[in-house]
């Protein structure tokens, strides 16, 4: 099951999170998402990195609200089953890390 995560859990793993960012934006929280902007050396890296991420999307059931223009990537990521940020949105955002 699923869990609301609270303030202090969110403001806990978000900097745990942005340890592991190491170009680019660091993530932030909007309310009840987190979100980044991802920049890729081109589109196709950027596609790459998409059908990458949309396979571990499945794997955890967990899927990726996210808005491409060419070498791009907008991403917000909440939870809607709990209307809150879970533990999900931050593994997802893990992998996005590790793929990038
Ligand atoms: C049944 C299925 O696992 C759920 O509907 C999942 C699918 N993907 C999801 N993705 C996101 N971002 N939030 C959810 O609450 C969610 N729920």
């Amino acid at each position: 099951m699923t869990t609301k995560l609270d303030d202090a859990a969110i403001e806990s793993k978000l900097i745990t999170l942005n340890e592991l960012v190491v170009d680019g934006d660091k993530w932030v929280r909007d309310g009840d998402a987190i979100t980044k902007t991802f920049s890729f050396k081109s589109f196709i890296r950027a596609f790459g990195w998409m059908s990458q991420i949309a396979i571990w999307a499945e794997k955890l059931k967990h899927h990726p609200e996210w808005f491409n223009v060419y070498n791009k990537v907008e991403v917000k990521l909440t939870t809607h089953d709990v209307d809150g940020l879970s533990d999900l949105d931050f593994s997802l955002a893990e992998k996005m890390e590790k793929f990038k």
